[in-house]
């Protein structure tokens, strides 16, 4: 609880920023209500003396003797009618700072959600991608769009606990100036349901942990149905996926079925336990001798004490039950145990001239025991030259991919730019000068324009110019909208090799130092290849190039070739020299040693 009373803080303290004073006048506020409803509920006691015909305060101590004093000395008619008109002022002045708060803890609710999603966006955005490659997307789905809410839920339930509290601790006040024996025994009482109410609270966080790993899983099932929804026809498995949906649905609604029992348990046990302890006190006053206005005043101030602290101890239950998800969004805006982003922070001397992978070993992050993916990997690319790097499938290629744009970062061993490591150039200034084009990257539900110029300030020419390049130019124009087309959820509306084309004039129109094509062109026919490939070689002498495919076609007009079996390099060599061989050759030529 304490954890999450910081953390929520911390999190406030980012939102609100220099407003970070409004909590302070949350409590103000909260304060402020509570003393005027104290004070209305005081006046009740010259008001029942009145009617009583109880006006002299001989008998009452403290604070009675001070509320009893008001408005001496007038004709009771008139004073009667003052009390009332000013505890009607004192009710709806409490009312107004009471709707005031309402307002500004509603303003604060937004601006902490608000921030909680983006800190949960800035760092998915921010952590060494290997995360990604750990994570059940569907996990990170349900924090996003589960988790998060509860836990701007949670901070809304910290700011209402705020007021109650400051009620709380006015009305005990108010009731301790009235009769501190009485006032012991409520607290005492209190005490005793709250330690009742945390134990039970306490059994809520297994059942809350349950509700979001299950939530996790169903998110899960739900990406499953979005992203496989043309596997599980092809292979008519519409019942067995409904089943299994059904399996994870059905296991999130037993779990919130026994989480909402539990919890559903506490405000009758809570009412029936502060109604034991509000009678206990009006049948002990009158034993005691109290006398009239003073129990009147007395329990109705106890009677409005107990919302608030029911309301505390509901919040409390509530942060119990929702502690999965505040674990959850906790875990991932942790930074401690996740992958740091890359390092680096020096310039680079553009253009770079040399690439040198220098015995790079590599093994994926994960658990368990992994395989080594590269092995004291070496070799080079140079500028103005465009290098293949072949291998059968697993072989490690697109591996080197990930290495050269640092999406992953070598275990041993140095990749260099020109003799510098890669790790000590600034990561944003190294990807600047790498276009890549891959058969996995996706395009964005957007234009096909947004999709060209996505991240690169270009103009609709100069993107026509790189869709021309890509083989692309002469099917957009045929599409009734052009380049305004809308492309669908990952290009859904294209076929594949439409989508390679404007992949890779993506990558063109920036015209990039180092251009790489991984299975960038697969799904192309030839004679598109056979243009790209011209293309490619207008690059020769000016760019490097780096081209992975199985077809010999694709790397046909490369300089050089690197041969990779099994994550080592068996070599590098010109492709002049290995020109008449094939493919299968090709892996097998292990002439020269890198
Ligand atoms: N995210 C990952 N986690 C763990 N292992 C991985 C991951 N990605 C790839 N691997 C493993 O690394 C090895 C090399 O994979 P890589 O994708 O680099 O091969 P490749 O040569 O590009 O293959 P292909 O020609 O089939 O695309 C494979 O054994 C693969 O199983």
């Amino acid at each position: 609880m304490l954890e999450f009373i910081v953390s929520s803080f911390r999190l406030l303290r980012q939102a609100l920023g220099k407003k970070i004073g409004l909590i302070a006048v949350v409590v103000v506020l909260g304060l402020g209500s509570a003393v005027l409803e104290g004070t209305g509920i005081g006046l009740i006691i010259p008001m029942l003396g009145i009617i009583a015909g109880e006006k002299d305060p001989s008998g009452m101590a403290g604070f009675s003797a001070v509320f009893q004093q008001v408005g001496a000395g007038m004709d009771d008619r008139a004073r009667l009618i003052a009390i009332a008109a000013a505890i009607l002022a004192l009710i709806t002045l409490k009312n107004v700072l009471a709707f005031a708060n309402a307002v500004l803890a509603n303003f604060i609710y937004g601006k902490a959600g608000h921030a909680i999603r983006s800190s949960l966006a800035g760092q998915l955005l921010t952590i060494g991608y290997s995360f990604f490659l750990q994570q059940s997307p569907g996990r990170l789905l349900n924090i996003i769009s589960n988790e998060s809410w509860r836990a701007s839920d949670a901070i809304q339930t910290m700011l209402a606990s705020i007021v109650s509290a400051s009620a709380v601790v006015i009305l005990l006040a108010f009731l301790l100036l009235l009769s501190w024996q009485m006032t012991l025994c409520v607290a005492l009482g209190l005490v005793l349901i709250q330690a009742i109410h945390a134990i039970l609270s306490a059994s809520l966080k297994a059942p809350s942990r349950n509700v979001t790993s299950f939530n996790g899983e169903l998110a899960a099932r739900m990406l499953h149905l979005v992203h496989a929804g043309r596997l599980i026809r092809a292979f008519g498995q519409e019942q067995r996926e409904k089943a299994v949906f059904g399996f994870a649905s059905d296991a999130v609604r037993k779990a919130g079925f026994v989480l909402q029992s539990r919890q559903a348990a506490l405000p009758p046990l809570t009412e029936t336990l502060h109604s034991g302890l509000f009678l206990a006190v009006v049948v002990g006053a009158w034993l005691w001798g109290v006398s009239f206005p003073i129990i009147v005043a007395f329990v109705v101030l106890l009677y409005r004490l107990q919302p608030h602290v029911r309301s505390l101890q509901m919040a409390w239950s509530q942060v119990q039950s929702w502690s999965g998800s505040l674990e959850e969004v906790r875990w991932l805006l942790d930074s401690s145990d996740k992958p740091p982003p890359p390092a680096g922070a020096g310039q680079l001397h553009a253009p770079v001239q040399r690439i040198k992978f220098d015995r790079v070993t590599f093994k994926y992050p994960g658990s368990g025991s992994r395989p080594v993916v590269l092995r004291a990997a070496t070799f080079e690319i140079r500028q103005g030259r465009s290098t293949a790097i072949i291998g059968r499938s697993g072989a490690g290629k697109t591996t080197i991919v990930n290495l050269l744009c640092r999406f992953v970062e070598p275990d041993e061993g140095d990749i260099l730019a020109d003799g510098t490591p890669l790790n000590q150039i600034d990561p944003v200034l190294w990807r600047r000068q790498i276009a890549l084009a891959s058969q996995d990257l996706e395009l964005i539900d957007g234009t096909i324009l947004q999709n060209i110029t996505y991240g690169h300030n270009a103009s609709l020419a100069e993107a026509e110019s790189a869709a021309k390049l890509a083989e692309a130019h002469e099917f957009i124009e045929k599409l009734p909208d052009g380049y305004e087309t809308i492309v669908g959820y990952r290009g859904a509306s294209l076929s594949a090799g439409q989508r390679q084309r404007i992949a890779l004039a993506r990558a063109l129109v920036r015209d990039p130092e180092i251009l790489i094509l991984d299975e960038a062109t697969n799904a192309m026919d030839g004679l598109s290849e056979a243009a790209i490939v011209e293309t490619l070689k207008s690059r020769a002498g000016r760019r490097a190039t780096i081209v992975i495919s199985h077809h010999r076609s694709t790397i046909s007009f490369c300089d050089d070739v690197v041969i990779l079996d099994g994550g080592r390099v068996r070599n590098q060599t010109p492709f002049a020299e290995i020109a008449t061989l094939s493919m299968d050759q090709l892996y097998e030529h292990a002439t020269l040693s890198s």
